[in-house]
């Protein structure tokens, strides 16, 4: 009696493939395997055991298992089978996404141990012509304890020297040391927690209660770390695994530095700046059940736990949760279909809470927990609009706002100056002939990035150097209009000659560690001008800025997309919410051009829950999500005709009834990096019936032989619908 398995391949295909097992081997789901596939060898993953044999087809053997035990336990597998159906992404994709790299190639599941040398034999055995073989000899041999191959390439030797004497015997492999064994550092204990915080704390849900989602709506800088830190070291058992998501580990490394302070060697990170090995090592401790409380970014939401009992995701707003190609999956969303598997309480903390979750702690499917006072002294932020319309601005700043950073500096205090772009201006144009330096790939002008002296385009890589002259008519008359960063960065730095001038954005902080050394200047606390975007806005704690500039709120306000409001008022609460975190009072100015829009005098009166409640009820008069489930199917092509006849294709098979059906129409930005774009919106009011004709359409388009080149892909619940 022969058994069949189904197996999942990380490729894009929609389908599973059947497999023998020989007699020998004993399959569960979410085992590695080696399997034939075409003419060479393939790393599987077993979904299905025990699964009938096709009729009239001989299916081929498994080669090997990789490893006795499933990588992927049943919870994580239960996720992903979800997460694949809810977003309509081949399962072998999703399985694969949840290994670490080196598992996906086909490594073996185990830390690879690094070889430590120690000396044998005799000084006098090396040739005294092999100058460098006898000094790490000599070196090797006054170590007080066999050495890591890293440590002797640190000291400058080379692995041609350390071979050599291996092969003459003359240095041996010595004691291995674990990977990870640091010491457990002393532990501090949690600071007390404000009456208010204690309030919060108390009624947030014990793990007892189960499956619940609980909405902690904490103002900036009102301590919801603090409450997180409680609520872990009350609830979280010895044995019990923690997630904590985060939307950005590298911009607030001061976030894990004060989790350790108090947990120590049973935190671990997950970010996208981990290497290969570690890696593996932290999955490995997840899948082995050790009691980690892991602080991750969005993906650290696919990890193997196996006692997963407390779940935080912190800042649930931001959009970095929302994966931007491919598995297009929100970690928040599958943070919370994890604790609903494990009957585990979630906690989702914002001063900005998506209107999402606004709404489901409105319609009672969430719990509401309230945070609305600072911790310690600290009072929210006094806002004001500035109107700019007829002021004169010096790179962007309005008079009134570069007195306000003088007086902010001679009291000894620092500002921030938040710009939404980096680059030095976006456009460059000609007052001559009118001429704009475009991206001939995209539909998209240049940025002016004047420190390399070059256009780039933001859209795509292309770049090319920047010019004088207008490239069309050769006029001097060729300028830069606009802001970005690093512009405002030279007026301040004109305007306050004695001040340092930090700018903060994604060319600043390219190089890995080159946030930290900024973010220490600002945390030394002497007065400074911080410069920068978004990266600023989030998360961060610094005592002594007082003051915060926005320099343009008007952006978001006339977007074609539908969440561009929401997005730009939790910006300029975050970013507002920057001033005044310690004992001194935080002052904002937002310059407009539209001071007597009515999100931003909402805005002016500090309080969010009442303008998310505005937004949604402008969300439901256009039964916009999260009054409708929503989804973008997207297509990519050569041609712009070629994109819109497909989805014209693809509209006319998706069943009509129960579904509001938009376009199909090009993107905003229709051509990128060459490529034409357009998009089909689908809206139903119930989720169940837009995943049901989701997974019919993207079937029966998959069979469909396409149009060469023209690429397709589905995105529910999308974050960019411009
Ligand atoms: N109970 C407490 N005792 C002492 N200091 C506290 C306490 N709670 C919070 N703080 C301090 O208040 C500041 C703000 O806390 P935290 O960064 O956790 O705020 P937050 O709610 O996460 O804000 P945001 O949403 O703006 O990031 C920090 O410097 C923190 O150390
Ligand atoms: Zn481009």
């Amino acid at each position: 009696m022969t058994s069949n398995v189904r197996i999942a391949l990380n490729r894009p295909l929609r389908r599973l493939f059947d497999y023998q097992v020989p007699d020998d081997l004993q399959l569960a789901p979410g085992q590695r395997v080696r399997i034939p596939f075409g003419r060479q060898s393939a790393v599987g993953l077993v979904v299905e055991t025990g699964t009938p044999t096709p009729d009239n087809f001989t299916l081929k053997n498994v080669n090997e298992a990789l490893e006795a035990w499933p990588v992927l336990p049943e919870e994580t597998l239960q996720l992903l089978r979800w997460a694949a159906r809810y977003y309509q992404h081949p399962l072998g994709e999703c399985l694969f996404m949840a290994l670490p790299p080196a598992l996906r190639r086909g490594r073996a599941a185990e830390l690879k141990t690094e070889p430590s040398w120690q000396v044998a034999g005799e000084l006098d055995a090396i040739p005294a012509r092999a100058r460098r073989q006898r000094e790490l000899w000599q070196w090797l041999s006054a170590q007080a304890s066999a050495q890591p191959t890293k440590s002797i390439l640190d000291r400058g030797f080379s692995r041609a020297q350390l071979n050599a004497l291996r092969d003459a015997g003359l240095v041996t492999q010595g004691d291995q040391s674990p990977v990870s064994e640091s010491p457990q550092p002393e532990l501090a204990p949690l600071p007390p927690l404000t009456a208010h915080q204690q309030e919060a704390f108390q009624a947030l849900p014990p793990p007892e209660s189960g499956f619940t989602t609980t909405l902690l709506f904490g103002i900036t800088g009102s301590g919801k770390t603090e409450v997180y830190l409680h609520y872990l070291e009350k609830h979280l058992a010895d044995e019990g695994q923690a997630l904590v998501l985060v939307p950005e580990i590298n911009l607030t490394p001061q976030t894990v530095a004060r989790f350790r302070r108090y947990f120590g060697n049973r935190i671990a990170v997950w970010h996208s700046a981990l290497n290969d090995s570690e890696r593996l090592e932290t999955w490995l401790r997840i899948r082995n059940g050790e009691p980690v409380i892991l602080i991750g970014t969005r993906s650290a939401a696919l990890l193997p736990f196996t006692r997963l009992s407390t779940l935080v995701v912190d800042e649930e707003h931001d959009s970095s949760y929302k994966q931007g190609e491919g598995f297009r999956y929100s970690g928040r969303d599958l943070a919370i279909y994890r604790a609903q598997l494990n009957q585990c309480p979630i906690i989702l903390g914002s001063a900005t809470p998506s209107l999402e979750s606004v709404h489901n702690a409105q319609t009672g499917r969430y719990g509401l927990v309230k945070l609305e006072q600072r911790a310690g002294q600290a009072k929210p932020p006094a806002i004001q609009l500035m109107d700019v319309r007829s002021r004169p601005l010096e790179g962007g700043l309005s008079r009134p706002a570069l007195m306000a950073i003088r007086q902010c500096l001679d009291a000894g205090q620092q500002a921030l100056v938040f710009v939404n772009r980096r680059g030095y201006a976006p456009v460059m144009m000609c007052f001559d002939c009118g001429h704009t330096m475009e991206c001939p790939r995209c539909d998209t002008r240049l940025t002016y990035h004047r420190r390399d002296r070059a256009m780039r385009c933001h859209h795509c890589d292309y770049q090319t150097a920047a010019t004088d002259h207008c490239p069309s008519c050769q006029s001097e008359a060729f300028k830069p209009i606009g802001q970005g960063t690093e512009r405002t960065e030279d007026v301040l730095s004109e305007q306050f000659p004695n001040t340092p001038v930090i700018r903060v954005d994604r060319d600043s902080t390219q190089r890995k560690g080159s946030i930290q050394g900024l973010l220490e200047r600002v945390n030394s606390g002497a007065p400074c001008i911080l410069v920068g975007t978004q990266m600023l806005a989030k998360g961060h704690d610094f005592a002594n800025v007082t003051l915060v500039i926005v320099v343009n709120a008007d952006g978001g306000l006339f977007s074609v997309d539908f969440r561009a409001p929401e997005q730009l008022i939790q910006t300029l609460i975050q970013v507002s919410g920057r001033a005044g975190r310690g004992k001194l009072a935080g002052r904002v100015i937002v310059q407009t051009c539209h001071s007597d829009h009515p999100l931003l005098n909402a805005l002016c009166k500090g309080q969010y829950l009442p303008i998310a409640g505005q937004m949604l009820a402008e969300r439901e008069a256009s039964h916009l999500p999260p009054f409708q489930a929503m989804a973008i199917l997207r297509a990519e092509a050569g041609t712009m005709e070629a994109s819109l006849r497909f989805l014209e294709h693809a509209r006319n098979m998706a069943p009509a009834a129960q579904l509001d059906i938009w376009g199909p129409l090009p993107a905003v930005i229709a051509r990128r990096a060459d490529r034409h774009r357009a998009q089909l919106v689908l809206l139903s009011p119930t989720r169940a019936q837009l995943a049901r004709t989701l997974s019919q359409l993207t079937l029966t388009l998959d069979q469909q032989r396409q149009p060469p080149g023209l690429r397709w892909q589905v995105d529910v619940d999308p974050l960019e619908t411009g």
